[in-house]
C-alpha cells in the first residue's frame, strides 16, 4: 500500500486527500499545512494525520487545541509520495525540499512545466508517467482542453482547434476577499497560457486560445471552434467524445441551460461540494457543419484535476501500469459514470 502525504489543504488539496482515502491501493498518511482555523478542522474532524509546515503553525494549531502529529518534514519521512497542492509558486519552492529527500512528488497546475520537466492528463500521457519521480497536473482549464481534443483526436477527426475561455473570477469561498464585478477583463495576449500549456502534455496538438474573466464564481466556461480532417456527422463527433468516460454530454433541452443548474444536479446527485469532475459538454448545442465543428462545455474548476491526481499517483508508483485500469478505478471511487 502506497503512502501518500498532502501539503495544502486548501481548495485541491482538501479534495484530493478524500480522493485519496476512498481508494483501496494508496493510503493518506497525513495532509500538511499552516492554517490553524475551521479550514484543517475539517481535517480534524475526518480524522486524518495533521503535520505543520512551520514551527509556528505548529504552535498556533496546537493553541487551538489541534493535535499535531509533527512537522512537514516528519510527514515526509513516512510517505512514498507527497501530492503539493499549495498556491502558486510555494510548491515551486518546496521541490528543493522533496528532492533533496529524494520522495516523489506531484504539483498542481499553478505551477510550470519545468518544475517537474512532466505535465500530466490521463487519458492523453498516463503511460509516459509510469515511474516517474515527478509530475504536474495540468491546471482545469488545460485538463479540459486534452480530454476534448484528445478523444477527437483518437477517432482521427482533430485538424486544429480554437477556444474562447470564459474564467470564473475567483473560488467560491474566497468571494469576500475579491474577484470582479460588473465587468468582463479579457486577457492581454492571445494565446492565453492555456493551449501552449495543452502543448506541454501534447505538442502535436494545434490550439489556440482566448480568454476573458468573468464576474461569477461558480465554473469556466469554454466555446470551441474545431476544423476537422475531414467532413463528419454529427454522431461521429459525438462517439468520438463518448470515448472519454470523463466528458458528460449534457442537454440544453432538459433544463441544463447555465452553470448554475448544472451546479445544482451535481449538488442534488450527492457529489461531494456538489463536485463536477467530468467536462459537462452540450450535446443538443453541438453543431457540425461539414468540416467544421462548434460546441459549448463547463468545467468546474475545482473538482476536475481530482481524478487525475488520482491516476498521477498511481502512474508514478508504478502501482499501475494500465492507465484504462487506473482510470476506471479512480472513476468507480469517485462515482463517475
Ligand atoms: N482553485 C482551483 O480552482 C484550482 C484548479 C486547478 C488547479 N489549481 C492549482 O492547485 C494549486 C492549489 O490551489 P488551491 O486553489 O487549492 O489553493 P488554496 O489557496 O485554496 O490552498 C492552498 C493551501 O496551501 C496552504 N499553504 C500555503 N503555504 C503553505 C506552506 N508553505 N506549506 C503548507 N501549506 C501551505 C494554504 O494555507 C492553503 O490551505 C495551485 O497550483 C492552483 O493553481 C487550483
Amino acid at each position: 500500500m502506497k503512502k501518500i502525504a498532502v501539503i495544502g489543504y486548501g481548495v485541491i488539496g482538501k479534495r484530493v486527500a478524500d480522493a485519496i482515502a476512498l481508494q483501496d491501493d494508496m493510503e493518506l498518511t497525513g495532509v500538511c499545512d499552516i492554517i490553524s482555523d475551521w479550514r484543517i478542522q475539517n481535517a480534524v474532524r475526518k480524522e486524518y494525520d495533521i503535520y505543520a509546515a512551520t514551527a509556528e503553525a505548529a504552535n498556533k494549531m496546537k493553541s487551538e487545541g489541534i493535535s499535531v502529529k509533527g512537522s512537514m518534514q516528519e510527514l515526509l519521512k513516512k510517505a512514498d509520495l507527497v501530492v503539493d497542492c499549495t498556491p502558486k509558486k510555494i510548491a515551486a519552492k518546496n521541490v528543493q525540499i522533496y528532492k533533496e529527500k529524494d520522495i516523489k512528488y506531484i504539483v498542481q497546475g499553478g505551477e510550470k512545466h519545468e518544475t517537474t520537466g512532466h505535465s500530466f492528463s490521463a487519458e492523453n500521457n498516463y503511460k509516459s508517467a509510469i515511474n516517474l519521480d515527478a509530475t504536474r497536473v495540468v491546471s482545469c482549464n488545460t485538463t479540459s482542453i486534452l480530454r476534448t481534443l484528445t478523444a477527437l483526436k483518437r477517432a482521427d477527426l482533430l485538424d486544429y482547434a480554437r477556444g474562447t475561455l470564459l474564467r470564473r473570477a475567483t473560488d467560491p469561498w474566497e468571494s469576500h476577499l475579491g474577484g470582479i464585478m460588473n465587468t468582463m477583463v479579457p486577457e492581454r495576449d492571445i494565446p492565453s497560457h492555456q493551449g501552449p500549456d495543452a502543448q506541454t502534455v501534447d505538442s502535436d496538438l494545434d490550439v489556440v486560445t482566448s480568454a476573458v474573466k468573468v464576474p461569477e464564481t461558480l465554473s469556466h466556461m469554454h466555446y470551441w471552434n474545431v476544423k476537422l480532417k475531414r467532413q463528419a456527422t454529427k454522431e461521429e463527433v459525438l462517439n468520438a467524445l463518448k470515448t472519454s468516460s470523463r466528458i458528460k454530454l449534457i442537454q440544453y433541452d432538459q433544463g441544463l441551460v447555465s452553470n448554475n443548474t448544472i451546479k445544482e444536479m451535481f449538488l442534488d446527485m450527492g457529489r461531494p461540494w456538489g463536485d463536477m469532475y467530468e467536462v459537462a459538454l452540450w450535446e443538443d448545442m453541438l453543431k457540425v457543419q461539414g468540416d467544421e465543428l462548434f460546441y459549448a462545455y463547463v468545467v468546474d474548476n475545482q473538482a476536475i484535476v481530482i481524478p487525475e491526481t488520482i491516476d498521477a499517483i498511481r502512474a508514478l508508483t508504478g502501482i499501475e501500469t494500465d492507465g484504462a485500469k487506473s482510470i476506471l478505478k479512480t472513476n468507480q471511487s469517485l462515482s463517475i459514470a
